[in-house]
């Protein structure tokens, strides 16, 4: 641990919950230490909300936990609703959304790559696609599957080798099948700034399961405890 983090204390990894969609599963986030909630705004997904059932969750959301709102190729009348109701402190954009129109809405954004898709197949059509998005406030890895994102299954994390990473440069955010068993291991290995799950911690899709977010929280706190641990994913130069 360097002489900051003795002084300090050991900084950690923040976590997303991502697809919630009952307010005693926000409850049960906000209780377990979650750093941000995420709010799906894709309606092929069954965790997708209608506007007045999700800005009733986000009042439940305290003062520093975030809330991002999640879209998927969407047209601007859509995010603008969404941010006019729900007020999100951050837009996640999971389609191929060029950088431009993330950027439009005057609100931070995360852009999210799906490794394997077309393009993102390598670790140098990763890296290109990333610095494409430098506007970001977060890149987010997540596995490619066929309904864009909440699949559960996860990716080659070799493919991120060559993913700028650093002061002044998008925060790292890992997800992608992440679950409490397999997240310590994930942390060891690529140091992200964050880790976002979904599927992971429910027990249906959309219907969170309190015990899971528990034990997906104490695994991320357990492996940042490790020595080696947190290093601050894209603040760690
Ligand atoms: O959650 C969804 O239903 C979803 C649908 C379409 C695009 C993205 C979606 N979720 C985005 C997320 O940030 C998920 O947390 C991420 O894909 C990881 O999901 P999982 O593999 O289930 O942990």
């Amino acid at each position: 641990m360097s002489a900051p983090e003795a002084v300090l204390g050991a900084r950690r990894t923040r976590i997303k919950i991502c697809g919630l969609t009952r307010p005693q599963d926000i409850d049960a986030a906000v209780t377990a230490g979650v750093d941000a909630i995420g709010l799906v705004f894709y309606p092929p997904s069954r965790r997708c909300l209608a506007l007045d059932q999700a800005a009733a969750l986000r009042a439940r959301v305290p003062a520093f936990v975030g809330v991002t709102a999640l879209f998927v190729n969407p047209d601007a009348q859509l995010v603008r609703g969404v941010i006019d109701t729900v007020h999100p402190d951050l837009l996640q954009f999971h389609g191929e959304e060029p950088p431009d129109f993330c950027a439009e809405f005057g609100v931070r954004h995360m852009k999210a790559f799906r490794v394997g898709a077309p393009g993102l197949d390598t670790a140098a059509g990763l890296a290109r696609a990333c610095v494409s998005h430098g506007q970001a406030a977060g890149w987010l890895f997540d596995s490619y599957s066929a309904g864009y994102g909440g699949s559960g299954s996860s990716f080659d994390t070799a493919l991120l080798a060559d993913v700028p990473r650093g002061a002044g440069v998008p925060a790292l955010i890992l997800s992608g099948g992440l679950t409490a068993e397999t997240v310590g291991g994930q942390i060891a290995a690529l140091k992200p700034f964050a880790v976002d799950v979904s599927s992971g911690v429910e027990s249906a899709p959309g219907i969170k399961d309190p015990a899971r977010i528990r034990a997906f929280v104490q695994a991320v706190r357990a492996a940042d405890a490790a020595p080696g641990g947190f290093s601050g994913g894209a603040l760690a130069g």
